[in-house]
C-alpha cells in the first residue's frame, strides 16, 4: 500500500475482518516493523514519532477489574518517563487537563471498573491525550457503546480534530461518514479518498461483498427510515454524505 494521511484530517479507516486496518496503525505507531517499504511520521521514523501520537488500542492493555481509579489510568501514559519515584505534579494536572477535556473531570477518582463501557472509553482517550498528541488513532473506540454515546464520542473526536489529525478504525460507515473527512479503505491494500470522493463500486472492491450506502443529508443528521426501505439504494453511484 500507499498512503499519505493528510495532516488536520479526519480519517476513518473502514474494510473488512482481517483486512489489516489494527495493523497499518501498528505500523505507523512503530510497534510493528514492516517486512518491505518504510512508513513515516511527521518525516521521521513511528519509533522517533511516537511522544507526538496517541493511541487507544482495540483492546484494554490491562484488566479492567484492577483496583485504579479514572486518575491512574490516564497516569499510566505518563510512566514511561520516569521509572522509578512517583508522578509529579506536572504529570497530574496534565491527566486532570485531560479528563476534563472529554468530559470526564467529575469521575476522576471513580473506579475505572466502576465505570461505564462509554465512560471507560472516554478516559482511554483521555490516557491517548494526556502528553497532547498532533495525532490520534483510535481502534473500534465505539465498539461497546450504545448510538447516544458513540454519538457523543464522535462529536468529541471531531472537536479534537480541530487541532489534531484523527484516524479511527470503525465498521459504522454510516455513523463515521458523518464526521470523517476522508476514508481509507483497507483491505489488504489501501486507498483513501475524500468522503464526497467515494463511490459505492470502490467500496464493494474493498468489502468483496453487498453493502448498501446511504446518502447523508446535508442539514439533517436523522433519515427517514420508511423512505429509506423504500428506497433501499438511497445513496447509489456517488455514495456521499
Ligand atoms: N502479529 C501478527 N503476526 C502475524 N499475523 C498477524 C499478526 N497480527 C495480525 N495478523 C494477521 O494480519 C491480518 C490483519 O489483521 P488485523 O488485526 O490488522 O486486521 P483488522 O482489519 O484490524 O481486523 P478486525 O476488523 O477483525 O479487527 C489478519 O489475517 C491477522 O490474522
Amino acid at each position: 500500500m500507499d498512503l499519505a494521511i493528510p495532516e488536520g484530517s479526519f480519517v476513518a479507516v473502514v474494510g473488512p475482518n482481517g483486512g489489516g486496518k489494527s495493523t497499518l496503525m501498528k505500523l505507523a505507531l512503530g510497534l510493528l516493523r514492516p517486512d518491505r517499504g518504510h512508513v513515516r511520521v511527521f518525516g521521521q521514523t513511528p519509533e522517533r514519532m511516537r511522544c507526538r501520537v496517541g493511541y487507544v488500542p482495540q483492546h484494554l492493555r490491562f484488566d479492567a477489574a484492577f483496583p485504579v481509579s479514572s486518575l491512574d489510568v490516564v497516569l499510566m501514559a505518563r510512566s514511561d518517563r520516569h521509572w522509578f519515584g512517583p508522578y509529579r505534579h506536572e504529570d497530574r494536572q496534565r491527566a486532570k487537563l485531560a479528563l476534563r477535556r472529554v468530559g470526564m473531570a467529575h469521575l476522576a477518582d471513580r473506579g475505572f471498573s466502576h465505570l461505564s463501557g462509554g465512560e471507560r472509553q472516554r478516559v482511554l482517550i483521555a490516557q491517548a491525550l494526556v502528553s497532547d498528541p498532533d495525532m490520534i488513532f483510535l481502534d473500534e473506540p465505539t465498539a461497546n457503546v450504545d448510538a447516544s454515546m458513540e454519538h457523543e464520542i464522535y462529536e468529541l473526536l471531531r472537536e479534537l480534530n480541530q487541532h489534531k489529525t484523527v484516524l479511527v478504525v470503525s465498521h459504522n460507515l454510516n455513523v463515521v461518514t458523518r464526521h470523517a473527512s476522508h476514508l481509507a479503505c483497507v483491505n489488504r491494500t489501501a486507498s483513501l479518498e475524500r468522503i464526497g470522493a467515494l463511490t459505492e463500486r470502490q467500496l464493494h472492491r474493498f468489502y468483496r461483498g453487498d453493502m448498501t450506502v446511504f446518502k447523508h443529508g446535508t442539514d439533517c443528521h436523522v433519515l427517514d427510515a420508511s423512505k429509506a426501505m423504500r428506497e433501499p439504494h438511497h445513496g447509489t453511484a456517488e455514495g456521499q454524505r
